[in-house]
């Protein structure tokens, strides 16, 4: 029954809609519900529609050790029904909101279960999305209103085990999503509180939501966002989790080697290794998706009315680099490039992101300028970068290419926001080096 599959998402996956957020969207319908067999390589390519370049991308699955494969115990489990309820944790959230929504829409019976610490993140920083948020009551009694489609909504903290334990038996989940997690790299390096909070926080989660799945719904499957940057900037490709090894004549296939650059990503790794060890240990079926930075703003659903509208951060905490580079150029910022620029969000330099938003801007008129700002961070700004990425096309994703299309419809949202932009939250505030065990207050 053990199904562990790894797979990496790179930037240029963005699956929930043309116009993004690209948070994922793994058809539920779609996941395995048994282990995988060991297959042989294979190569694909993808064409990119506007015809500007190709790439291959590989990938393997991983039979499990100790298993056979095409075995009586696969196919039984492959005949077992699909998915119909799904629980979302951390669906207050930007990739959670979205995906909630989409889930429902296609018929999934979808509970969130939040804490809402993201929103009191934003009142502690004096932070706040560009685009204004209801409240998740509002969000939902909305989302009813207009399609009578009922989300659950359990309020609570998934470290907390009674709480989760409720959930658990009363939802009854086939399938569990898994975005509640602190997911911002320069959010735990703001110090030593923070540090802790966030791996405390996301590996104790993530623990408690692996024994809740052990304990009550042994057959539930189970989602979780990982990171492309658990695997830091090696200088060879990245494979899909696992990588096989020749040592001293004997060959294995190993999980592929963890650098990761902050302690947010840090404890994404060991997350990761929890998973695998509880997929081994007990049987547990999960996906392990390691994505890239997820960008953009709308999604079908977000767009149906205002109280539906999706969060999007530009702060020099929680903005992630596109998002970013597109407010700042909607109020005349020039482009917070760090340090040289070369190094790589997945298979775009932020130089090239960069230029990308300088095009779209010249097309609504906008001269956007960029200036090299200090590298807060400890990283590699010249690299090699090579991630593969096949499994998730083999489970039936279909990649939306970051296209000037989507560059030209965040940053007409930025533009139609501009006035809510707090300027001060633009620069980077956080550095890599000048952490400490000091408590970092903030001043008004
Ligand atoms: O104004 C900016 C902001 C960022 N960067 C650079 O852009 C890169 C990416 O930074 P980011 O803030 O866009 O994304 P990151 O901190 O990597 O984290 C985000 O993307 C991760 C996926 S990945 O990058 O690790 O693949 C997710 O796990 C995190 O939850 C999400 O916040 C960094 O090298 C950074 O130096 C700039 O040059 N200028």
């Amino acid at each position: 029954m053990a199904h562990l599959l790894s797979a990496s998402c790179p930037l240029i996956i963005s699956p929930c809609s043309k116009n993004g957020p690209s948070s994922l969207k793994p058809s539920l319908a779609s996941l395995p519900t048994s282990r995988t067999s060991i297959q042989p390589f294979k190569s694909l390519s993808i064409n990119r529609k506007n015809g500007q370049r190709q790439f291959s991308v590989r990938a393997t699955t991983l039979q499990q050790p100790g298993t056979k494969a095409g075995s009586g115990s696969d196919e039984r489990s492959r005949q077992q029904s699909r998915p119909t309820r799904v629980m979302v944790v951390g669906g207050d959230g930007y990739c959670g909101w979205a995906t909630s929504l989409h889930l429902s829409k296609k018929g999934y019976d979808v509970a969130i279960v939040d804490n809402l610490v993201r929103r009191q993140f934003d009142d502690q920083l004096g932070l706040d999305s560009l685009t204004p948020i209801a409240s998740i009551h509002d969000r939902i009694r909305r989302w009813r209103s207009l399609t009578e489609k009922d989300i659950d909504l359990y309020i609570g903290d998934v470290c907390d085990f009674e709480f989760l334990s409720e959930a658990f038996t009363s939802f009854k989940p086939d399938a569990v999503v898994h975005f509640g997690e602190q997911r911002s790299a320069p959010f735990s390096m703001i110090d030593r509180s923070r540090a802790v909070f966030t791996q405390q926080n996301n590996v104790l989660g993530t623990l408690n939501v692996l024994f809740a799945i052990k304990e009550y719904a042994e057959d539930c499957h189970l989602v979780k966002l990982g990171t492309m940057g658990e695997y830091g900037t090696p200088n060879i490709d990245i494979e899909e989790g696992y990588i096989t090894i020749t040592h001293n004549g004997r060959t294995d296939t190993l999980p592929y080697p963890k650098q990761a650059g902050s302690f947010y990503h840090l404890s994404k790794v060991h997350d990761s290794n929890n998973i695998e060890f509880t997929c081994k240990a007990w049987g547990i079926r999960a996906t392990n998706l390691n994505q890239g930075v997820v960008y953009g703003v709308r999604t079908a659903e977000t767009e149906m009315h205002d109280e539906l509208y999706n969060r999007f951060d530009y702060d020099g905490v929680f903005g992630t680099a596109l998002n970013r580079f597109c407010v700042q150029a909607a109020i005349g910022h020039p482009l917070t490039v760090y340090g040289k620029g070369g190094q790589f969000e997945e298979q775009f330099s932020v130089n090239q992101l960069a230029s990308l938003v300088t095009k779209a801007g010249d097309k609504l008129g906008i001269q956007v300028q960029t200036k090299s700002v200090p590298n807060p961070r400890v990283e590699e700004e010249e690299h090699y970068y090579n991630a593969k990425h096949t499994k998730l096309i083999e489970l039936g994703l279909e990649p939306h290419l970051l296209s000037d299309s989507l560059i030209d419809s965040v940053l007409n949202v930025a533009v139609q926001f501009k006035d809510r932009v707090d300027t001060r939250q633009i620069m980077p505030s956080v550095s890599w080096t000048k952490i400490g065990a000091k408590p970092k207050t903030v001043s008004a």
